[in-house]
């Protein structure tokens, strides 16, 4: 089964990439080749001019709708876990090494994502927009390069994803990352991204339906903060709603 064919981007260091395009046409498969959890069966993936390392690293962090922290561990915990697993992924053995260094590390994170006052708390405690929060703490103590978001606020309410949009841009901006966003709210993508990609599959065969994947049919810098899609992409703002509807 091809899933997405014909591919070809060069994305500058530090853009925002939003992702759209119908359900099932690929963009979690794009994110996971992008994580080097999915190889291209075709083709080469370059990060700062070297080949992907054929497994994920600490380049690349990944959010998801629905993130899985330890139900049993505070947030706190959970942070000092997510550190501790990574750095003795990246040196070897490092468990317990600096403790100070882990707890400064963490404030710093916790501060960042303003869960300083949640610290203490278990997940069954924290709302759906403070989970995300600590979602994206776990992504960031990997100090990546390059930030992957998958419908990251998918589950939020409109008030709250207006806030975690704030804190999103302010940490890209802080921290000089390229994020790749998979949403499927158009004025998302509109108002946070520097540039947007469109995923579409355009060849069909009736007779074999797998044979071809979707591709990237726009692909379009946006400078407009805040401003909503152009007249000439309102069919796919509407495209891309009726998408929603059709997998919610
Ligand atoms: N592990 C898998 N094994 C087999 N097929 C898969 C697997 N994961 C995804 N697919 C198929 O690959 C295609 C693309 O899936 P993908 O999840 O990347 O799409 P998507 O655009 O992210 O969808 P959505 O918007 O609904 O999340 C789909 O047809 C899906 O059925």
């Amino acid at each position: 089964m091809t899933v997405l064919e014909r591919l070809n981007l060069d994305v500058e260091e530090g853009a925002f990439c939003t992702i759209v395009g119908a359900s099932g046409c690929g963009k979690s498969t794009f994110l996971r080749m992008l994580l080097s959890q999915e190889t291209p069966s075709r083709g080469r993936i370059e990060l700062d001019g070297a080949p992907l390392p054929g497994e994920p690293t600490s380049d690349r962090g990944i959010v998801f709708q629905k993130y899985s922290v330890f139900p049993h561990l505070t947030v706190e915990d959970n942070l000092i876990l997510a550190r501790e697993f990574e750095r003795s992924r990246l040196f070897g053995r490092s468990f317990g090494s600096s403790r100070k260094a882990a707890r400064a590390e963490i404030d710093d994170t916790l501060e960042k994502i303003g869960l300083g006052s949640a610290r203490l708390k278990y997940p069954a405690q924290l709302s759906g927009g403070m989970q995300q929060r600590l979602a994206i703490a776990q992504a960031l103590l990997k100090r990546p390069k390059v930030l992957l978001l998958d419908e990251p606020f998918g589950a939020l309410d409109p008030g709250i994803r207006a806030d975690m949009h704030d804190l999103l841009l302010g940490l890209w901006e802080e921290l000089q990352m390229t994020v790749f966003m998979v949403t499927h709210d158009i004025r998302e993508a509109f108002k946070l991204g520097t540039r947007i990609l469109v995923f579409d599959k355009i060849r069909h065969d009736p007779q074999a339906p797998d044979a071809y994947g979707a591709t990237i049919t726009y692909d379009l810098p946006l400078t407009r903060k805040d401003a909503g899609p152009p007249p000439e992409l309102a069919g796919l703002a509407m495209n891309a709603d009726t998408s929603t509807g059709a997998s919610a």
